[in-house]
């Protein structure tokens, strides 16, 4: 077994075996608490120069499949385990988690106390961190010199680099009832997917359109039905043309749903603050409070900022009144919005729920609802 450490930027180092590829990655270390789903969370976008710290113990027991990936890749800068499985067994599996890594040149490291470094990342908060195994294994001081040395979380704008380089469409199960405009800031299959069993076909544009892009998505003159913003990587305060889009699109009152990042976006289009969160919520039993109706889901979530304003409050905006509708009962933090005077609402978990619960789905039948009703 081939050694890897983990570096931290407070300086601590942990160190344990190879997992996946070998040499050098760095990131943003953040904490899941998903006891299912890595493959998902592996291949979400969002997680874009990002080393994942699992919290269950055991990973890679239902290997990897051909059918679960969120996007192209696995998009993760690496990956953190305590003790792999050694030998997958699910009737789905084609190979390995361990396989994968490696064959897409992804550095992991396996066999430390994963809830120790959670514990270390919940009371100091998300920092930088390297993963060194191989030839890029060297002394202490020279690695945490490199962990020093890269970018910080806070202030990246990282949507352009996973977004889509040309648009493409997504077709609607069944009848075509509705058109929508989706700003891929780092989508998840399972999104347009989700959209499609509602009726809806989806044009999915980069994160660079124009305003006439995306309101006539297809090319053909038409506005879309609606206008979906997804979740995507990186700090939302850099996102200033998707927040210009969003305020145009408010404009014109097309019905528009943001996901995460795109809630983080709508937020900002209507003259609210986002800000860094200590460690985030990365999980998929995350509860969140609707506060128009007082019932709680269980949600599948991934966000490391947050909405600034105080949960359940109506503030408000050049669009009109904003309810915070959602949060999250674990610590206040506002978890979706809904627009009062424009038909746009939006929420910072994940309803498409890859991997996650299905408590949230029916946000996408109140979208097809919010477009049917224009
Ligand atoms: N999943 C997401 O869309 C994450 C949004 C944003 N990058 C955050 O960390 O808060």
């Amino acid at each position: 077994m081939d050694e890897a450490v983990l570096v931290l930027e407070d300086g601590s180092v942990h160190r344990g075996e190879a997992f996946g590829a070998l040499g050098r990655t760095l990131g943003e270390a953040v904490f899941t608490t998903g006891m299912t789903g890595y493959q998902e969370t592996l291949t979400d976008p969002s997680y874009h120069r990002q080393i994942v710290v699992a919290t269950a113990p055991h990973i890679g027991n239902t290997g990897w499949n051909d059918e679960d990936d969120e996007s192209q890749a696995i998009q993760v800068a690496g990956y953190v385990v305590r003790d792999p499985a050694r030998r997958p067994s699910n009737w789905r599996s084609r190979r390995s988690l361990t396989d994968e890594l490696a064959r897409q040149g992804v550095v992991g490291l396996a066999g430390i106390d994963t809830r120790a470094v959670t514990r270390r990342l919940r009371e100091a908060g998300s920092m930088r961190a390297g993963l060194f195994s191989g030839e890029a294994l060297t002394d202490t001081t020279t690695m945490r010199a490199q962990v020093l040395d890269s970018p910080e979380m806070a202030g990246a704008d990282l949507a352009g680099a996973v977004t889509t380089r040309e648009p493409y469409t997504v077709p609607a199960t069944g009848d075509t009832r509705f058109r929508v405009a989706a700003l891929d800031l780092g989508i998840k299959a399972n999104t347009p997917r989700m959209l499609a069993e509602r009726g809806a076909e989806t044009r999915v544009l980069p994160s660079t359109a124009t305003i006439d892009e995306l309101l006539d998505p297809f090319g053909d003159g038409r506005a879309p039905d609606g206008v979906f913003l997804s979740n995507g990587p990186g700090d939302p305060a850099t996102a200033n043309h998707a927040v210009e889009l969003t305020a145009e699109v408010l404009r014109r009152g097309v019905p528009l749903f943001g996901i995460c990042f795109g809630n983080q976006i709508l937020a900002r289009a209507l003259g609210l603050g986002t800000y860094k969160m200590r460690y985030g919520h990365r999980g998929i039993n995350v509860p969140v409070i609707d506060h128009t109706d007082g019932t709680v889901a269980i949600t599948s979530q991934n966000h490391g900022f947050a909405v600034a304003g105080e949960p359940g409050a109506r503030v408000d905006s050049p669009f009109g009144t904003v309810h915070l509708s959602h949060s999250c009962p674990n610590d206040g933090t506002v978890e979706g919005l809904t627009c009062e005077g424009v038909p746009a609402f939006s929420v910072q978990y994940h309803p498409e729920a890859a991997a996650g619960p299905h408590d949230a789905a029916d946000l996408f039948d109140r979208f097809a609802t919010l477009m049917g009703g224009r």
